[in-house]
């Protein structure tokens, strides 16, 4: 059975529409009627429910057309006043609400926003992890198309000479020399030796380079090649930029928690630094491509491309270099690192080993930038790459850093007839305020008199959704891996006293190299303590926790039930109480039994998912360090996943940062604009979005 996707945020149509989905929170589902209405083959069978709960309605808030509009811009006064709105969100109409979090009014600014600038010199010493075959045939194809005419001739020179007649090639019996089997291996490790340094790297279009470099800051990825030279010593020159904001104005070191697992600084405020080769398939040996898997890039896919070529086991991890950087009180141009060699280390070779893999050459510089208001203006828009229900997603690039970005664009309009107020100012309110290598980054977000946008990274490996449901489910290893990234994301957020709510793979990105990236913040239930309930009936219907069902009010603890329920459908395809009939599917959730398959039966993931898919959360596995002990995730090293340091089991097909190849062709041949619409809002609509700009300035400690 497969399910399509939901493109549709359900409760965020008009309330007149009629097929208006908002409930206010004494509306529970009724239980008794057999209705069809949410088929699993329709377009919005996964649709999230959304509702305004009394003390979250906004309806007071309303648009005169008649007034004078003089709202939407006088936010963006400069850095004291983005602050000064954003401790006024809590505007009359929603002193009732909760969902703005509770910020200190003397909180200090702490940084100036800026650019970090990586120059890339030249490399090293570079090893390689494994043992390559010793395929004469090979290296002689890679010398041919080397860039370097005298290392391509000495190298063919010393082929000729390494010809080892005895080895037999596995085509010819008898072991003769012709055209096509000529001496094609050599003798002991002499291969291993030779491409690292020898092999020259190709730069025609018609042959990649054999090395390339991924440079990350904040979830943002850059890949680069080098120029010249050999695997074993190359020359880069190269410059790349990132755009500084909140996340890497704190101090990475601060906030590491005893068990590394407190996670609200880590990761992000990191300069990662991965080094990979493209290594030919046939010059990896199939015991190396066994015992080492976990170094390449797609050791684990079950992907159908992958079973179909199961010799195409992706790019060596060569090593990493992982660099936190303390961005805090730069007032002034600095340079951090000037001229100077880092180290490769390469930690996935077993038994907590790290091991020395070369080094590379690098200067590090900071600038602030003390601009302080963006608009659409200082963006090129590029691709549409997906609709939210107030407007579009588009990849642009931002023309002084040329950075690209994912931006969000947010009609007030929409969202003032919705009653969506409180929860998009919750989904920028928390997106500014977290800090979790696992959830999409904001880097800014500004206004216009008729829109809201935000600036997120730009995540281009596709939704889980997607993937999910071109492979079917995916194996214990790959669930497993995604589930603890999520299961940090989600910790990160209740650390910050913040529910999720809408845990669902459309809502789960993956990243250039596969790891996930949390998006859409627009059901967020903001100062949820510990114990802390609440009522509003919202989510996806597959997903929903029984006590949110039963209108009981609810804890943070439904988040560890999507948990479970996506762990179950990661696993098996389905969600573990689906039914093509919504009012069935609840009445499952609350009553059936939990079921496994039998490949499930007796393993440490049934185990989990019994646990998290108590009915009654009383008895569920609710706290995070628990679920981080069960023996389901024995072998994580907690504070290694954080720093991403595993390679994640499967990489999207992605050629480079712009690639929109993972995003819907619906989307992606639309022309990207950012249309003019004619909303006019009156000075009072327009407070209410007073602590929208945000541009790193008004980051908090
Ligand atoms: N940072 C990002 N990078 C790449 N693509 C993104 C990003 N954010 C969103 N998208 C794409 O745009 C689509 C719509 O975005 P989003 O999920 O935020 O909208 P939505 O679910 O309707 O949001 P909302 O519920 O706030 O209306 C996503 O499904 C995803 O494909």
């Amino acid at each position: 059975m497969l399910r399509l996707k939901n493109k549709f945020k359900f409760g965020t149509s008009t309330p007149s529409s009629s097929n208006s989905s908002t409930h206010d929170k004494s509306e529970s589902p009724d239980l008794n009627s057999t209705s069809n209405s949410s088929p699993r083959n329709s377009v919005d069978s996964r649709r999230t429910i959304s509702v305004n709960n009394l003390t979250e309605n906004v309806s007071k808030l309303s648009i005169d057309q008649h007034s004078n509009n003089s709202g939407g811009t006088s936010t963006q006064n400069g850095s004291s006043t983005a602050i000064n709105s954003s401790i006024s969100m809590e505007t009359p109409s929603q002193s009732a609400s909760s969902d703005v979090i509770n910020e200190q009014p003397n909180t200090t600014v702490i940084s100036n926003p800026g650019l970090l600038t990586v120059k890339i010199y030249n490399s090293n010493n570079i090893q390689l992890p494994i043992e390559i075959n010793n395929n004469k045939r090979i290296l002689h194809a890679l010398a041919i198309n080397s860039n370097n005419a005298s290392v391509s001739q000495q190298l063919l020179r010393n082929l000729s000479t390494l010809s080892t007649p005895n080895e037999v090639d596995d085509d010819n019996e008898n072991g003769g020399l012709n055209d096509n089997n000529a001496s094609e291996y050599l003798s002991g490790g002499i291969a291993t030796n030779l491409l690292p340094s020898i092999i020259t790297i190709p730069s025609e279009n018609l042959v990649k380079s054999l090395l390339y470099l991924t440079i990350e800051f904040e979830n943002n990825v850059l890949l680069i090649e080098p120029q010249k030279g050999s695997v074993n010593q190359s020359t880069w020159n190269q410059v790349v930029s990132f755009d500084v904001t909140k996340s890497s104005l704190s101090n990475p070191n601060s906030s590491n928690g005893s068990n590394g697992s407190n996670n609200n600084n880590t990761g992000s405020n990191f300069l990662n630094l991965n080094l990979f080769i493209r290594l030919p398939n046939s010059l990896i040996p199939e015991s190396e491509k066994e015992s080492k898997k976990h170094l390449f890039t797609n050791y684990n896919s079950s992907s159908p491309n992958a079973a179909a070529n199961s010799t195409n086991i992706g790019d060596l991890l060569i090593g990493t270099i992982k660099l936190p950087l303390n961005l805090k009180y730069h007032t002034k141009q600095i340079r951090l690192m000037n001229h100077e060699y880092l180290k490769f280390n390469n930690f996935n070779l077993g038994q907590n080993l790290s091991k020395e893999m070369g080094e590379i050459m690098l200067t590090i510089e900071f600038k602030p930038i003390l601009k302080t208001h963006l608009s659409i203006d200082d963006f090129d828009l590029l691709k549409v790459i997906g609709k939210g229900s107030f407007g579009k997603v588009m990849q642009v690039v931002k023309k002084d850093t040329k950075q690209i970005y994912a931006l969000k664009t947010l009609r007030k309009q929409h969202i003032v007839s919705r009653m969506e107020v409180t929860h998009t100012l919750a989904e920028r309110t928390v997106l500014a305020r977290i800090n979790n290598p696992f959830i999409v980054p904001l880097k800014f977000s500004f206004q216009s008199p008729e829109k809201l946008y935000l600036v997120l990274s730009f995540i281009n490996g596709g939704e889980l959704f997607w993937h999910l449901q071109r492979e079917g489910k995916f194996s214990m290893d790959r669930s497993r891996f995604y589930i603890a990234e999520l299961l940090t994301a989600l910790e990160s957020l209740h650390e910050l006293n913040v529910i999720y709510r809408d845990l669902k793979p459309e809502n789960i990105l993956l990243d250039y190299q596969g790891h996930i990236a949390l998006c859409d913040f627009g059901l967020c239930k903001l100062n949820m303590g510990n114990d802390d309930r609440t009522s509003t009936f919202c989510g996806t219907p597959e997903y929903l926790a029984p006590e949110l069902l039963l209108n009981q009010g609810y804890t943070r603890s439904v988040d560890w039930w999507t948990l479970g329920t996506l762990l179950y459908e990661m696993l098996t395809g389905l969600p573990p109480f689906y039914d093509d009939d919504t009012n069935t599917m609840y009445r499952k959730i609350l009553q059936n039994p939990l079921k496994f398959p039998g490949f499930l039966e007796g393993s440490d993931a049934q185990d989990l998912l019994i646990q998290l898919l108590q009915k009654d959360p009383k008895h569920r596995l609710n706290d995070a360090e628990k679920i981080r002990s069960h023996r389901f995730f024995k072998d994580i090293d907690w504070q290694k996943l954080l720093n991403k340091s595993y390679l994640p089991p499967f990489k999207p097909n992605v050629e480079n940062l712009l690639d929109t190849s993972n995003f819907d062709q619906e989307f992606t041949k639309e022309k990207p604009q950012d249309s003019v619409v004619d909303d006019f809002l009156t000075e009072s609509v327009q407070k209410q979005f007073g602590g929208w700009t945000y541009n790193g300035e008004n980051a908090f400690n």
